[in-house]
C-alpha cells in the first residue's frame, strides 16, 4: 500500500475544525436528551462551580422554617426511639426526634431526622467498619484480594496501633489472581462490579478494588486511580424474580495494587449482609444468606413499628423481616448514581436506611427519570424510609459535603480507641440500608414463596 499523503497545515486546520464541531454537535445533542434526573445530579456533580446546596432541604431547620415549605408534613412519633429501641441511644426528655417528615411530592418518604444519639452512631460505624465488613459477608474487594477471614478492618488496626508493621509482609492482602488468564472484570468500559446500585448499574468505583479490572494487558495500572464512581447506563430489564441461570463470579484481576490496609480500607466500597447479591446479574444468591446481624434486624423493625402510623403506606413491623442489607462506603469524591432498588420479590416492605459520618446529597425522584428529583441533606444520624411508591423511586447520591462531618465523629480525647475511625470518616460517609427480600411469612402462608434458584 502507498504510504498515505502527508496533509498539508491548511487540511489539517480544516480536519480539526470538523472534529470540533462534531463534538459540540454531540454534546448538543446529549444535553438535549438528558434527564431531569440526569441534569440535577450533574448539578452536584460539578466542582467549577460548585453546587448551590441551598436547594437541599434540611429536615433539622428549626420546624417553623421547614414547614413554609407547603410540601412538608410533619407527623408526630408515638413513642422516642429510645423507646421503639434502646439501639438508638438513650434520649432523655429534651432529646431525640419527636416527629417524622412526609413530602407531598414523594408519596411514601418517611423521614426521621436525628434519629440515633452520637454515641448510638459511633457504635453502628465501628460495626459497619469492623464487624460486617467481615466473611461470610462479601465486599467489593473478594473479587479481587484474598481479604483474611478476620477482616480487613483488623488488619488496619493492628498496624494502626503498631502491633504489626508496615515492614511484615503478612499485613499486605494479596490479590486472588497471579495472572490475568482472561480480560479482567467483566462488562465494558462503562461496566463494573462495585455497582452496589441493585438494578441500574448505578454507580460504580474506578479503582482498583473494584471495577478498574479492565484489564489493560501491556499498560502497567495508573498507581493512583480515581476513586469517583463512574456511570453506567441504567437498563430496566433487570430480572426481579430468581432465575436458574448460573451466577458466576466476576474475574479476578492480577493488575490490583497492593496496598497498605490504611489505604486498602479506602477502596471498601461496599459490603453485603444476610442475601448475598450477585451484581452481574442484579439478582440475589438466594442460597447464600449469611447471618444477619441481630442488632440490624432489630433497629430495622423499630423503624417500621415507629413509621407504621406514620406512613400512608403502612406496613407491620411483625410482618418485616431484614433478610438483606448493604453498607455503603463512601470517600468524599465517590457518588452513587440515580437507580431503582428493584431486586427483592417484597416491593411493599419499607426500605430503612441510616447515615453516618459526613453529609451527602440524596437525590430522590420519582418512577423514571423524567420526574425531576427533590434534593435532600442526609446527616449525620439520620433516618430515611422508603415506602409505597417511594420504595421504587429512583435516587441517587451525586455528592459527598466536604466539611460536614459532625464533631462527635472527630477524634476524642478521652476515647482514643475511637481514633482510628475519626482518621477514617474524616474523608468518608457510611450508609447502612436493610431491606426485606421476600413476602412476609404471613402473607406467604397463603401464597407460596418461590423457589429458591442459585
Ligand atoms: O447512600 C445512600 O444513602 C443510598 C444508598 C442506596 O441507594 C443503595 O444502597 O441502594
Ligand atoms: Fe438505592
Amino acid at each position: 500500500m502507498p504510504d498515505p499523503q502527508p496533509i498539508s497545515n491548511r487540511q489539517r486546520k480544516i480536519m480539526e475544525r470538523q472534529a470540533e464541531r462534531n463534538r459540540e454537535m454531540t454534546a448538543a445533542k446529549r444535553a438535549q436528551t438528558r434527564t431531569p434526573f440526569r441534569e440535577a445530579e450533574l448539578q452536584f456533580l460539578s466542582r467549577h462551580p460548585p453546587p448551590d446546596y441551598s436547594t437541599a432541604i434540611d429536615f433539622r431547620q428549626p420546624a417553623d422554617v421547614l414547614l413554609k415549605d407547603p410540601r412538608i408534613k410533619q407527623v408526630p412519633l408515638q413513642k422516642r426511639m429510645s423507646e421503639f429501641s434502646e439501639l438508638f441511644g438513650a434520649q432523655d426528655d429534651h432529646t431525640g426526634p419527636e416527629f417524622a417528615y412526609l413530602h407531598e411530592d414523594h408519596p411514601g418518604l418517611i423521614y426521621i431526622p436525628a434519629g440515633f444519639t452520637p454515641s448510638a452512631q459511633r457504635t453502628l460505624i465501628k460495626a459497619c467498619l469492623k464487624q460486617y465488613s467481615r466473611h461470610p459477608n462479601k465486599s467489593n474487594l473478594d473479587t479481587h484480594y484474598l481479604v483474611p477471614d478476620s477482616g480487613l478492618w483488623d488488619l488496619h488496626e493492628n498496624v494502626y496501633t503498631g502491633v504489626q508493621s508496615l515492614e511484615d509482609p503478612a499485613v499486605y492482602v494479596q490479590r486472588k489472581a497471579t495472572t490475568d488468564g482472561q480480560p479482567g472484570g467483566y462488562g465494558s468500559d462503562d461496566d463494573d462490579d462495585d455497582d452496589h446500585g441493585d438494578d441500574t448499574g448505578g454507580d460504580k468505583a474506578t479503582n482498583a478494588s473494584a471495577a478498574p479490572l479492565k484489564t489493560r494487558p501491556k499498560t502497567k495500572p495508573k498507581p493512583t486511580q480515581s476513586s469517583v464512581r463512574t456511570l453506567v447506563p441504567i437498563t430496566d430489564e433487570t430480572p426481579t424474580v430468581p432465575d436458574n441461570e448460573s451466577k458466576n463470579d466476576p474475574v479476578p484481576s492480577a493488575q490490583v495494587p497492593i496496598l497498605p490496609p490504611a489505604q486498602l480500607v479506602r477502596k471498601m466500597r461496599w459490603i453485603t449482609l444476610g442475601y448475598q447479591y450477585h451484581w452481574p446479574s442484579k439478582t440475589y444468591h438466594f442460597d447464600q444468606n449469611a447471618p444477619f446481624p441481630k442488632e440490624l434486624s432489630v433497629l430495622s423493625k423499630a423503624v417500621v413499628e415507629a413509621i407504621d402510623n406514620v406512613s400512608p403506606y403502612p406496613y407491620s413491623a411483625e410482618d418485616f423481616e431484614a433478610e438483606a442489607g448493604v453498607v455503603n462506603y463512601y470517600q468524599l469524591k465517590d457518588r452513587l448514581m440515580g437507580h431503582v432498588d428493584r431486586s427483592e420479590l417484597n416491593k411493599d416492605a419499607p426500605l430503612v436506611s441510616f447515615s453516618f459520618g459526613h453529609s451527602c446529597i440524596y437525590l430522590l425522584g420519582g418512577p423514571t427519570r423524567e420526574t425531576p428529583p427533590t434534593p435532600i441533606l442526609l446527616q449525620s444520624g439520620d433516618i430515611l424510609a422508603m415506602t409505597g411508591p417511594c420504595r421504587s423511586a429512583f435516587h441517587g447520591v451525586p455528592r459527598i459535603i466536604e466539611g460536614t462531618l459532625p464533631t462527635y465523629l472527630a477524634a476524642r480525647p478521652d476515647e482514643p480507641e475511637w481514633d482510628i475511625y475519626a482518621d477514617y470518616l474524616a474523608e468518608a460517609r457510611i450508609n447502612l440500608n436493610i431491606r426485606q427480600v421476600y413476602p412476609s411469612k404471613h402473607q406467604s402462608a397463603q401464597q407460596p414463596l418461590p423457589s429458591p434458584s442459585s
